[in-house]
């Protein structure tokens, strides 16, 4: 967001168009065209349903789809300036250790499991940025407090299946914070947990990312989650952005109707008493007022 305007902005896709195969003589356009942006300290939300190409769009900015040779990727995606679509394996790992940094729904997937959660945080930090033996013991017990997790030495002792599903959550936090990234992708980080855990992990996430001033790509099919925590939105359907604006503008103008009808799914859960996070008092209220006139 201070970046100069000269400067290239943090991320810059371009035309991004990504086909997967699904089948031996299967593929799908799971990515059309998208054009996206995330400028340096910036926030982005991107929501919409299951199967839009939220994911797949989250992942081609880290580097990590598929390796079959049969997925093409067309387009540009700049970090930095620097040209990735068609950049060596290498140029992406030095991408993935240094500027971005990413969390998933479901952190077993992504923690070893035979190794204690102190060595993986460790792992991610740059060689020599922490210095070494107690300097770098401190700093990972430091992430992980900074991750929302109390008496960090006992947790930095434990393997991810000694941990609860919230706090697995904070230990992909951690490792991502680690390497102090220009940028964290949060693909649904907390879709797989209950409601009052959600939030919690949600505010760490919130202040960590605004302690650090990283950018943060926070991708969600639920509206409500990314409301109070981003800049602006894009609302993707069926591979394409569909809309794009300021959060304020998105949620209280929204141009689109696949835009509105997220909107209404959003109303009728709270209209149903499901507490959200993200939903302020004043959009709560309004948010009722119009489902009143609406009737
Ligand atoms: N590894 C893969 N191989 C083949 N097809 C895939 C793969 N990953 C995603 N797809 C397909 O690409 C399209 C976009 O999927 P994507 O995961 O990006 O959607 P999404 O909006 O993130 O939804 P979800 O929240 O369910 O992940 C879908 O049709 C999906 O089935």
């Amino acid at each position: 967001m201070n970046a100069p305007q000269d400067e290239a902005p943090l991320v810059s896709v371009e035309g991004l168009q990504v086909v997967l195969p699904t089948g031996e003589r299967s593929e799908v356009e799971a990515v059309r065209r998208v054009d996206l942006v995330i400028r340096d300290g910036e926030r982005v939300g991107v929501v919409g349903e299951s199967g839009s190409g939220k994911s797949v769009t989250g992942r081609s900015i880290a580097g990590l789809l598929p390796t079959s040779p049969r997925v093409r990727v067309n387009g540009s995606i700049r970090i930095s300036g620097q040209e990735m679509v068609g950049a060596p394996p290498a140029a992406w790992d030095e991408i993935r250790r240094s500027r971005v940094g990413m969390i998933f729904q479901d952190p077993l997937t992504f923690l070893n499991p035979t190794m204690r959660v102190g060595r993986q945080v460790a792992e991610s930090i740059p060689p020599g940025r922490e210095g070494d033996g107690s300097a770098r013991t401190r700093a990972v017990h430091r992430f992980l407090e900074q991750a929302g997790l109390e008496r960090p030495e006992q947790v930095a002792a434990r393997f991810p299946h000694e941990l609860s599903g919230g706090m697995r959550q904070r230990v992909l936090i951690a490792i991502a914070i680690a390497k102090l990234p220009a940028l964290i992708i949060a693909d649904e980080p907390t879709t797989a947990l209950d409601v009052t855990v959600q939030q919690r992990v949600l505010k760490t996430l919130d202040t960590t990312v605004a302690d650090l001033g990283t950018s943060l790509m926070l991708i969600s099919h639920d509206l409500a989650v990314v409301a109070n925590m981003t800049d602006r939105i894009y609302v993707m359907y069926g591979g394409r952005v569909v809309e794009e604006g300021a959060t304020e503008q998105v949620l209280h103008e929204p141009r689109h109707a696949y835009t509105q009808a997220l909107l209404r799914s959003v109303r009728s859960l709270t209209d149903d008493g499901v507490e959200l996070y993200s939903i302020s008092p004043e959009l709560r209220r309004q948010l009722a007022e119009e489902a009143v006139d609406a009737s």
